[in-house]
């Protein structure tokens, strides 16, 4: 069975919708960010505070490369779409699927931009972080799901529909 990745901007639901997939779907799940943190041995914000986002990129690049996982549903940071090898890797493993989920939205869900560890220049704005990333979703996006004002269980079931 092949596997399914997750993409999209962080609070869209990568990491929870991810697990309820992986059930529904009879996959094992894996969260990259988790393998970022057992590879480095530190958290993500920690990654961050010590080099900078550029940094944290770069490993997560690494990270995505070296991916060899069949049967999962893999959700993925939301700044894998910066790197275009990683992203190569995902869609050879099976579908890409962009949960696109509005800025408000996601505006509502994410009270701690500041010290989340979002992977971006210390001066960018979420607003233009989310136009920035938005074109790059589309772009490795096999699938795009339309979340506003869907449940996690609608979006899952959507998900598990796609075959
Ligand atoms: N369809 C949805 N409707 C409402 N809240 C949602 C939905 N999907 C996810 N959430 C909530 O949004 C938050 C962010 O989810 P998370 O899985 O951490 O996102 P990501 O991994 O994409 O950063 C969680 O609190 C989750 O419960
Ligand atoms: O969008 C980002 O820049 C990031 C999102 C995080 O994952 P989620 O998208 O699961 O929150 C995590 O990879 C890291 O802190 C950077
Ligand atoms: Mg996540």
């Amino acid at each position: 069975m092949s596997s399914i990745s997750l993409i999209g901007m962080p609070g869209a639901g990568k990491s929870t919708i991810g697990v309820q997939l992986a059930k529904a779907t009879a996959r094992d799940f894996i969260d990259t960010d988790l393998l970022i943190q057992l590879r480095e041995q530190k958290p993500l914000q920690q990654i961050m505070d010590e080099t900078d986002y550029l940094n944290l990129r770069r490993i997560e690049a690494e990270v995505l490369a070296d991916l060899a996982y069949d049967h999962h549903i893999i959700a993925t940071g939301g700044s894998a779409v910066y790197s275009e090898a990683g992203m190569a890797v995902l869609k050879q493993l099976g579908p890409v699927v962009f949960l696109d989920v509005p800025l408000q939205e996601l505006r509502a869900r994410i009270n701690n931009y500041e010290n989340r560890g979002v992977a971006r220049h210390p001066e960018q704005s979420f607003a233009d972080l989310f136009a920035e990333r938005n074109v790059l979703y589309h772009q490795y996006a096999d699938h795009v799901i339309r979340c506003e004002g869907k449940t996690q269980h609608e979006i899952v079931t959507l998900i598990a529909e796609l075959g």
